[in-house]
This record gives structure tokens, C-alpha cells and sequence, in this order.
């Protein structure tokens, strides 16, 4: 798996993630679903990079450009709940994409620090030849990744598979490359070290779903 570890370049991401990072700012959640949202303009931006590009005509009112353009067919996959805001960044950018979306919630049925993912929800066009994006901003374990990309093989084999994800542990990226074949890429804003006996990312920043769209009740 090719990782990209965009923070390792300065630039202005570090603001937006030391915004939803900072425990007083991300109380505002307008303020860290817009921050989620720029975040996920930015890797797509980067991942564009990488895209498939042809050369087109585009006629203006006093001639002719010629400029390269993106030609690949792109899915968009968010994972419900976080990814929702992050989805919406991406698809800011890659507006003619389309869509799919998958549930994915951790079910701690005997302890707080025991879970299984559950996958429940998922809707997804045919993915045969297409380039997948899988979008999720926190990567922890990385096992909400591994479930949901398993989900998603029903609906086709992608010609290309792009992973996003705001803040990744060190561990989860680890398992997450085990899963996945060498020519898949993982854009990730930042990279943490550790996870907690929950499986949260320390430092990270918390709960993104709850964080975006306020407290669940556990299941
Ligand atoms: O790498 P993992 O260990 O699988 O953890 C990451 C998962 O945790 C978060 O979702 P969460 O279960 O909090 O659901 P939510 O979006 O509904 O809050 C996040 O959005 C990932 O899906
Ligand atoms: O640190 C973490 C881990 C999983 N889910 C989150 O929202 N945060
Ligand atoms: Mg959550």
C-alpha cells in the first residue's frame, strides 16, 4: 500500500487539524464538520495527482485550450456517520462522482474495551473497473476499513482503490496494509502513534461522530 502522509509537508491543513485536534475549538460543531470538510478537499486534492489524465479541447469565446483532464470514474464510499462531512469535501471536488454509502458502528457487547464493526447500511453503484474512493476519517484499529471494503466486493472489482482518512494510528495503518494489495493508496492528513486499552487514537481527537453530530446512546 502506497501511504501518503500529508502533514508531513507544511501547509495549511495543520490548522484545520489542530482545530478539530483542540478540545475547546471542536466543541463547535459547525466549525469541525466544515474543518472535517476542508480536510477532505485538500486529500482529494492531493489524490487527483494521481489520477488518469487526458488531454481535451476546451473551446472559450476567443479560441481553444487544451488542457489535461481526470478521466477516471470515480465512487465515492463514505462510512456513516463521520464520514458524512468528509464525503461532502471530497464530492466538493469530484462533483460528477458517484455515491455509495456504508454503516459502520462499533458494537461493544461485553466490554467497553471489546467490540465487533457492524456493518448494516450500504448502498453502492456497480464498482467494475471504476476507482474507488473509501473515505473515513478516523482510522483506528482499522478494522471499520477492512469490514466495510469486504462489504463492498459484491458491487465489482475497482480498477483503482483510494483510501482516505483524516487521522490514522500507526497500528490500524499497519493492519490496514495487511488487507489490502500493494497498489492501493492511503491518503491520510495526519499519523498518531498510539491507540488507548478503547481503541481510541491518543492523541486523535476524540469521538469524530459524536464531535460532527452530537452523542449517540451505545448499542
Ligand atoms: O479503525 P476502527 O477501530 O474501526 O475505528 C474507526 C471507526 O470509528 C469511527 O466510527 P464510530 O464507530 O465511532 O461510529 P460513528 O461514526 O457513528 O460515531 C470512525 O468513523 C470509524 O468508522
Ligand atoms: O479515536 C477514535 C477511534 C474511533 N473513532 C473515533 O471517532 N475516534
Ligand atoms: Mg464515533
Amino acid at each position: 500500500m502506497h501511504i501518503h502522509n500529508i502533514s508531513k509537508e507544511n501547509s495549511i491543513l495543520n490548522t484545520f487539524i489542530s482545530e478539530i485536534r483542540n478540545k475547546e475549538i471542536q466543541k463547535d460543531s459547525m466549525r469541525f464538520r466544515r474543518n472535517i470538510e476542508r480536510i477532505g478537499e485538500i486529500l482529494g486534492y492531493e489524490m487527483s495527482k494521481v489520477l488518469s489524465y487526458k488531454t481535451k479541447d476546451v473551446a472559450t469565446p476567443l479560441g481553444t485550450a487544451q488542457i489535461n483532464l481526470p478521466i477516471n470514474d470515480i465512487v465515492l464510499c463514505s462510512v456513516l456517520r463521520a464520514g458524512v462531512p468528509l464525503h461532502n469535501g471530497l464530492l466538493n471536488y469530484f462533483d460528477t462522482a458517484e455515491n455509495a454509502f456504508i454503516s459502520a458502528y462499533r458494537h461493544h457487547k461485553h466490554s467497553p474495551e471489546s467490540f465487533e464493526i457492524i456493518v448494516e447500511y450500504l448502498a453502492c453503484p456497480n464498482l467494475e473497473n471504476k476507482t474507488l474512493i473509501l473515505a473515513d476519517p478516523m482510522l483506528a484499529t482499522g478494522q471499520s476499513m477492512v469490514a466495510t471494503f469486504e462489504a463492498l466486493k459484491p458491487f465489482g472489482k475497482p480498477k483503482e482503490i483510494h483510501l482516505i482518512s483524516v487521522i490514522g494510528a500507526q497500528e490500524g495503518i499497519d493492519f490496514v496494509n495487511k488487507h489490502f494489495d500493494n497498489n492501493v493508496h492511503l491518503w491520510v492528513a495526519t499519523i498518531d502513534d498510539t491507540l488507548n486499552e478503547k481503541g481510541y487514537i491518543v492523541p486523535g481527537l476524540g469521538d469524530a461522530g459524536d464531535l460532527a453530530f452530537g452523542e449517540k446512546l451505545q448499542q
